[in-house]
Order: C-alpha cells, then sequence, then structure tokens
C-alpha cells in the first residue's frame, strides 16, 4: 500500500522496483572476440564445438601399456615408438610391447593404461615395469571433459574467467553477448563543478556522475556522462535531447519540491511519463522513474548517498533485465551489534560496516556523507514501521560492492 504523509504518497520500494522493471526488453546481441568477452552476458545458449578431450589422452610422463602384460609386475617391455603432446605414434601397442609417452599425448592404439615412468625403468629399449596399474590408469578419456553440441554455458550468464576459458576450450574464437547498455548520467544543479576544477563561491564539486559511472560499468552498462546540466529549462532541454540515443537517462538532483527543481517539468515536456514518483524509502525519496518513448528515465535524488543507494536499488536490476540476465540476490544477513531503534514510514537503508560475524550502523546517516558511505561495506534494510530491535537480532543486509 502506498504510504501517504501529507498531500504526498510514497511507494513501497517492492512497487517501485516491480513497476521500473514492467515490460524490460533485453537489448540486442553482438559478436566479441574472446578476448573482449570477461564480464559480458551470454545473449544466446553455447554448445561445445568439439569433444574434449578430442582423444584418449596421457595424464602423465611414462609408457603406454596393456594391462594384462604388466599383471604379474615387475614386467619387461619392448619400446616399440614414441607419442608425443601434439605428435601420436601411428603403431599399435602388442602384446609385451609398450609406447614412450608424454603427457596429453594421444594414446596409441592397443595401449589401455598408462605407467607413470617414475614406477618403470628403462634400458636398452626394453622398459621394467615395477608395478601394475588398473585399466584406464592415467588416461583421460575422449569425451572427459564434455562432448561436441553439449551446452556448456547458458544464455544470460555472465562470463567470468573460467568460464571465457570453458568458451575457448569448446572452440568458440568470438561469443554472442548483449550490447551494453548505454546509460546516460546527467548531472543538474548551478551548484556543481566539475571535480577537480577551480570552486566558484557557492559551488561544490560534482561527485556523483564519478561514482554512478564506475558503477554503473561495474554493473554492465556503459556509461556516456553528459555535461552539468543548468538549472534553466533551455539547458535542461538541451541535455535531455543530447541524451537521447541512451538506453537509459539517469538524472541527478533537482527532483525534490524546490523551486529550480525543473527536472521533472523538463522530461515531461520532452515527453516522459513518470510511473514513480517518491518512494517510501531513505535515503532516495524523492526518486521518480518513467519512461521517454523507447528510453527509461531515472530521476535520482541529488544527495550522492541517495543516489547511489537508489542507484544500487533500481539501475542496478534495470541493467540486469536490459542484459537478459537474473538480478543476483544479494540480500544477506546478519546480528545486529547494537540495538536499533524503531523505524519510521519508509524503508532505509542504513550505512553499516561489518566486524566479527555482527553488522554496526555508522554514526551518522546524512544522505550527503560520501566518506561515510566510502567507508561502509554494507546497507542494513531497516523496514517500515519496524519495531526497536535488540542487539543480536537478524537484519538483512545489502553488501556494498561497487
Ligand atoms: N522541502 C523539502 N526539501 C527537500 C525534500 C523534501 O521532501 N522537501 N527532500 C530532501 C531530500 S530527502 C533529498 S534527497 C533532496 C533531493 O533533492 P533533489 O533531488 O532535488 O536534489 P538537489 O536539491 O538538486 O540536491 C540535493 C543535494 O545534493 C547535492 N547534489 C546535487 N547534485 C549533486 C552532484 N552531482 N554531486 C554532488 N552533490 C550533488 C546538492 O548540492 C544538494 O546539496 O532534497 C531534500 N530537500
Ligand atoms: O534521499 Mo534524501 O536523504 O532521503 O537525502
Amino acid at each position: 500500500m502506498p504510504e501517504e504523509s501529507g498531500s504526498r504518497v510514497y511507494v513501497p520500494v517492492d512497487e517501485a522496483l516491480a513497476k521500473i522493471l514492467a515490460d524490460v526488453e533485453p537489448v540486442t546481441a553482438e559478436n566479441v572476440s574472446l578476448l573482449d568477452a570477461g564480464g559480458r552476458v551470454l545473449a544466446a545458449d553455447l554448445a561445445a564445438k568439439l569433444t574434449q578431450p578430442p582423444f584418449d589422452a596421457s595424464a602423465m610422463d611414462g609408457y603406454a601399456v596393456r594391462v594384462a602384460d604388466i599383471a604379474a609386475a615387475p614386467a619387461r617391455l619392448a619400446v616399440i615408438g614414441e607419442a608425443a603432446a601434439g605428435h601420436g605414434f601411428a603403431g599399435t601397442v602388442g602384446q609385451g610391447q609398450a609406447a614412450r609417452i608424454f603427457t596429453g599425448a594421444p594414446v596409441p592404439a592397443g595401449g589401455d593404461a598408462v605407467i607413470m615412468q617414475e614406477a618403470a625403468r628403462e634400458a636398452g629399449g626394453v622398459v621394467t615395469v615395477l608395478e601394475g596399474v588398473p585399466p584406464g590408469a592415467h588416461i583421460r578419456r575422449r569425451g572427459y571433459d564434455f562432448r561436441e553440441g553439449e551446452i556448456m554455458i547458458g544464455a544470460g550468464e555472465t562470463l567470468n574467467a573460467r568460464k571465457v576459458m570453458l568458451a575457448a576450450a569448446m572452440n568458440h574464437g568470438s561469443l554472442p553477448v548483449r550490447r551494453r547498455p548505454v546509460v546516460a548520467v546527467l548531472a543538474t544543479g548551478d551548484e556543481l563543478a566539475e571535480p577537480g576544477a577551480e570552486l566558484l563561491a557557492g559551488q561544490i564539486v560534482s561527485s556523483v556522475p564519478a561514482g554512478l559511472s564506475a558503477a554503473i560499468a561495474a554493473w554492465g552498462g556503459e556509461p556516456s556522462c553528459l555535461a552539468i546540466a543548468r538549472d534553466t529549462r533551455e539547458s535542461l532541454d538541451a541535455a535531455i535531447s543530447a541524451a537521447r540515443d541512451a538506453d537509459i537517462l539517469v538524472t541527478i538532483g533537482g527532483a525534490s519540491v524546490g523551486a529550480h527543481d525543473l527536472v521533472q517539468g523538463a522530461l515531461e515536456a520532452a515527453g516522459a511519463r513518470f510511473e514513480v514518483m517518491r518512494v517510501a524509502m531513505r535515503p532516495g525519496k524523492p526518486l521518480m522513474s518513467g519512461r521517454l518513448g523507447r528510453q527509461r528515465v531515472l530521476s535520482l535524488p541529488g544527495n550522492p548517498v541517495a543516489a547511489l543507494v537508489c542507484a544500487r536499488l533500481f539501475l542496478k536490476p534495470l541493467l540486469d533485465r536490459m542484459l537478459g540476465r537474473a538480478s543476483d540476490d544479494t540480500v544477506d544477513e546478519a546480528p545486529l551489534a547494537v540495538a536499533l531503534a524503531a523505524n519510521g514510514p519508509r524503508q532505509h537503508y542504513m550505512r553499516a560496516r561489518r566486524e566479527h560475524g555482527a553488522v554496526t550502523p555508522l554514526g551518522d546517516q546524512d544522505s550527503s556523507l560520501v566518506s561515510v558511505f566510502a567507508a561502509a561495506d554494507c546497507l542494513i534494510v531497516h523496514a517500515p514501521h519496524a519495531a526497536a530491535l535488540d542487539a543480536g537480532s537478524v537484519v538483512p543486509i545489502i553488501p556494498l560492492d561497487f
């Protein structure tokens, strides 16, 4: 149920998220070289193009033998040839015979086990095998890892280093992945200066776009930072128009009720329709979300912590949908190291740290404090109207891994 406060209606977080994720289609696919595939999301099921290993291969340096010949070890066998990796032995190991073999080499016909060289002595073309082994010893059978046609990585899986290596072993040189959704990042406000600039009186540094861009990249999107828009309709109109090709437009600031908060009006004049306005959360209450044609629009509050907490809660799952992957459910839980006071009507995302298995909210929860946010390693999720909690109570937490 939406929560009312004065004339304002606050949408619960879950409801806001459901609206933001409604009818989101995955972006198109593109092919990338295996060397550029790390971190990308696979767009189609990937079948092995070959059987691995493609032949019975030796797992050791030693001798390919017939098990029957060495049942009563020690046994003396004539060494009739050599098989090395990349250079098999074309002959057949017959009764009373062995072939010298090296790790990775195809096991020659007739051989049904490999003896490690440490368990054999060779002299004058004869090898003495000191102990018996079972059939198949030290042989990696054809198809031991996977078989041609087997789907080994599914659409929607993120290609980490291990999966890229698997795709390479499956003999793919390039992979179909989802295009990275382009996220235009638009900071708004007359008070803002770019990081590194000389500040004029009354100015502050625009810190959010840099943090947001890093987060967007980590979440699989392609950030595209626009120049800071000023608090005029002309400036906002120009910026909104410059962002029109982006999959998502994220605005920062100017979303609240102040006379200079022009973002909503400018977006609506451009044709945007908002489905979410004001969410029952803290920080992040002034969040707005909607669509501008095909584009998704997310208007984040200007306070830096509110902006990034909202991005984590709403932009990350939106990117996951566009990338065609399931959002990982990263809500964890931990016991409180201290007591928590009862909560008000908004879901509170408290900056906190985990130590020795217990979680402690950091001292000052003001949503402007980037230093506190940087020092936190998780958010405690304190439900709306939750009663006071004693130390030791288990609370849900969202790890801050970006
Ligand atoms: N009368 C009311 N005032 C405010 C309310 C309210 O409900 N009634 N809500 C407060 C809350 S909560 C928040 S959050 C802010 C959000 O307001 P806006 O989204 O309009 O953001 P601004 O007013 O533009 O900025 C807020 C704050 O953040 C600083 N800021 C803005 N952009 C950046 C940036 N890119 N990098 C760093 N810092 C930024 C800005 O200078 C302000 O200090 O509204 C409250 N007020
Ligand atoms: O989102 Mo505001 O704190 O709730 O800063």
